[in-house]
């Protein structure tokens, strides 16, 4: 057997931060230059967040060179920068396995090590965590554990970062180091006058100029600042991080990155510096994607109506509002990381007559749903968000998956709920949506390519009828997307004997009356969501339908009310039965003997 030569050999001799303190300081630049290359190759393979994590790979070796992980708690804001802290910690040989299921997470996660805190990728979280973490060591009289909160400057654009900072400034004898990584980015250039503020101290004063050092915001708000460092000079990182330890107190280590760093196709890569690379499969998506259908019906709708406004939280191109935003800048609001700021600002636009709409990923809305509810329900007005990433994500993981939404949303009293089920209807929806000038509307659709257009065969009061089965003991009602699902498994039954009718109601809150009328012509009615199943639309069903006597069959197919690890996004729908197999699996199982005019032993299911 021929041996390995090791491709990165300083990277494969790291099995904990430890082994870090034996290597001669002369070769920790080449550590970080195996590093880099050893992400580069893997990432570009299984895909990921290469950008972040170029960024960070000096900043990683000084942190886990000064700080005693996990004595010391070191929390990722976001975490989605953490591939070099991974490697550090142990885990280089599980990267080709990452973000795959049963695989390295692309973000902490607590099962992988005991180095990894917060798994939450929601961002502007790691600085309250800090505060908790720093209050807790005191009360325990656990002095000797510091507490590290690694933030972004997008992060840092986020509220929850700024009532944390409240309470750490406010009592800044705590010690807490906070590490600002700042790469001016978040995907695009962080935008708002905190980043001009960052900015402002990044650019080194005149020499020649009398004035004085200028004062920081975090100084002002009474915390101790050094900086800024140059985050990938190795050396001034660890002088500088071990003297904020020192400093036991409160302190901001503003540490100035690059994104991409050393890699020059994300260097170049004006969007967003390779923020995430998709798993080099060569593979192109045959149809298009649904935010790239978005996008496009909503330049054609702000062509025709000057009042359509849009808004996003540090997510412009992700979210498909580019080719509206090249074409009318000024329509266009960016506030940042900042979800709560943006449904409240859009309830502000539409307060001033125009017709916001807020695009934003299905997870990152349950941040702002009190202001959905109150700030623009309970004034009903006009304002429509669109949610992409709504369901099963898949690679990003359990805070990613976009499952809670169509649960969440039909609790607002007004709002009303719209899950197109191909491109076509996602443009006729949309339009829809924006005809409705009494109160909220939401849209919301998966990631990734929209399945082929699938048309109605016919209509009942409002519910598209997708397969029409005369006398068909079996009705599937299915949400959005899943229709294609429901389509393939009615050909399937039809074809050994039982005839299947397909609904799809388009709107699934408030519900269609005319569901309940056709469940109740039914032996048995299925529900197919990419949702969680409390508060789905199937649960949502069942109130309708106990109301009746007898009370018709029905069987809800969902998600289950619980954290979903990271995988392909198929196979887990696959998982839960949300596919063709699964429903007519499902089908098979509960519908009453007497309706299969052949009946089949229940198929073995492929898991
Ligand atoms: C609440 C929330 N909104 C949006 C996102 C999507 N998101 C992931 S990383 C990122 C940019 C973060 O910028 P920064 O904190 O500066 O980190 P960097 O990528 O520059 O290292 C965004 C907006 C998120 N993870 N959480
Ligand atoms: C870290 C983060 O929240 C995003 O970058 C997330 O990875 C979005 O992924 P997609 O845009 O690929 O769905
Ligand atoms: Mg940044």
């Amino acid at each position: 057997m021929t041996c390995q030569v090791a491709r990165f050999p300083l990277v494969e001799s790291i099995s904990e931060p430890a082994d870090l303190l034996g290597l001669p300081r002369e070769r920790l630049g080449e550590l970080a230059e195996q590093i880099r290359g050893f992400l580069v190759e893997n990432v570009s393979r299984t895909g990921g967040h290469l950008g972040p994590n170029l960024g960070v790979v000096e900043l990683s070796i000084a942190l886990h060179r000064v700080f005693e992980s996990p004595r010391d708690a070191i929390v990722f804001d976001t975490g989605h920068q953490s591939y070099a802290h991974k490697v550090l910690t142990g885990r280089w040989r599980e990267f080709d396995s990452l973000r795959q299921e049963g695989g390295l997470s692309g973000y902490p996660c607590r099962n992988e090590s005991e180095h990894d805190i917060v798994e939450n990728s929601h961002a502007s979280t790691a600085l309250s965590y800090a505060d908790g973490l720093a209050k807790a060591f005191e009360l325990r009289a656990a002095c000797d554990r510091r507490v590290v909160a690694v933030v972004g400057d997008g992060a840092l654009t986020g509220g929850m970062a700024w009532e944390a900072l409240n309470n750490i400034a406010a009592a800044s004898h705590r010690p807490v180091v906070i590490v600002l990584n700042d790469n001016g980015r978040s995907y695009a250039p962080t935008v708002g006058a905190l980043a001009e503020h960052l900015a402002t101290l990044r650019t080194p004063p005149d020499p020649r100029a009398a004035s004085d050092p200028v004062r920081t915001l975090f100084e002002t708000l009474g915390l101790a600042y050094l900086g800024p460092i140059d985050g990938h000079d190795i050396d001034a990182l660890e002088q500088g991080l071990r003297r904020a330890a020192a400093m036991r107190c409160a302190v901001v280590v503003h540490c100035v990155t690059r994104k991409g760093n050393g890699h020059s196709p994300a260097e170049q890569d004006e969007a967003d510096c390779l923020h995430a690379v998709g798993p080099a499969t060569g593979a192109k998506a045959k149809t298009t994607s649904w935010t790239e259908v978005f996008g496009a019906e909503l330049l054609a709708a702000g062509a025709e109506r000057d009042d359509l406004v849009c808004l996003t939280a540090a997510m412009l191109r992700p979210t498909g509002l580019h080719p509206f935003a090249r074409r009318f800048p000024q329509r266009v609001f960016d506030v940042g990381l900042a979800e709560q700021h943006a449904v409240t600002s859009a309830a502000g636009l539409a307060l001033g007559g125009l017709r916001p709409v807020v695009a934003i990923y299905s997870t990152f809305l349950n941040r702002g749903f009190d202001q959905v509810l109150m700030d623009i329900a309970l004034h009903r007005l006009p304002v429509t968000f669109v949610l992409d990433r709504a369901g099963v994500t898949g690679a990003d993981g359990p805070s990613h998956h976009g499952m809670w939404d169509s649960s969440l949303l039909p609790l607002v009293p007004g709002l009303r709920l719209a899950e197109p089920r191909d491109p076509r209807r996602l443009r006729e929806l949309l339009r829809e949506c924006l005809c409705v000038d009494d109160g909220p509307t939401a849209l919301r659709y998966p990631k990734g390519a929209g399945g082929p257009d699938l048309p109605a065969v016919d209509h009942l009061d409002g519910v598209d009828l997708l397969r029409a089965a005369p006398g068909s003991a079996v009705l599937l009602i299915a949400a959005g997307s899943r229709a294609h699902a429901c389509v393939r498994a009615a050909d399937t039954l039809t074809a050994r004997g039982i005839p299947v009718t397909v609904a799809d109601p388009r709107w699934t809150a408030p519900l269609p009356p005319a569901l309940a009328g056709l469940a109740a012509r039914h032996a048995l009615t299925l529900t197919v969501e990419d949702n969680v199943v409390t508060g789905g639309m199937g649960q949502r069903l069942a109130h309708l339908l106990v109301q009746r006597d007898p009370v018709p069959r029905l069987r809800c197919l969902a998600l289950p009310a619980r954290f979903l690890p990271h995988g392909d996004r198929g196979d887990i729908l696959r998982r839960h039965g949300l596919d063709a197999a699964g429903i007519v699996d499902t089908v098979l199982r509960h519908l009453h003997p007497s309706h299969c005019h052949k009946r089949h032993r229940t198929p073995a299911r492929s898991t």
